[in-house]
């Protein structure tokens, strides 16, 4: 099942710095485990915004929110989750 999720990063101002290190090099390297796992599909920038838009490809809806609640900076994040399916006009063989 795919879903787009759209994540906003909201740290408080008053984390140190090196705490808010820590939590996005754990986040990093977790995104990237998934994205190499081939569940995290797509990762994208929201340009100019501390946020991001990306896709998902899991089993249910629960994997999902396991992923999702595992995530580092989920305490620190507004996420909204649309689920997905293939488009009758798609051109692209891993839409679905
Ligand atoms: O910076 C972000 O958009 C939050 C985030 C998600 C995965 C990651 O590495 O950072």
């Amino acid at each position: 099942m795919l879903f787009q999720v759209e994540m906003t990063v909201k740290l408080p101002p008053s984390m140190p710095a090196e705490q808010a290190a820590e939590i996005k090099a754990t986040e990093k390297a977790y995104a990237q485990e998934l994205q190499r796992s081939g569940k995290w599909r797509h990762l994208w920038r929201v340009a100019g915004s501390y946020a991001n838009v990306s896709i998902f490809d899991v089993e249910d809806n629960a994997e999902l929110q396991e992923i999702i609640s595992n995530l580092p900076l989920f305490p620190y994040m507004e996420i909204s989750v649309k689920p997905l399916c293939r488009h009758p006009s798609s051109i692209r063989e891993d839409d679905s």
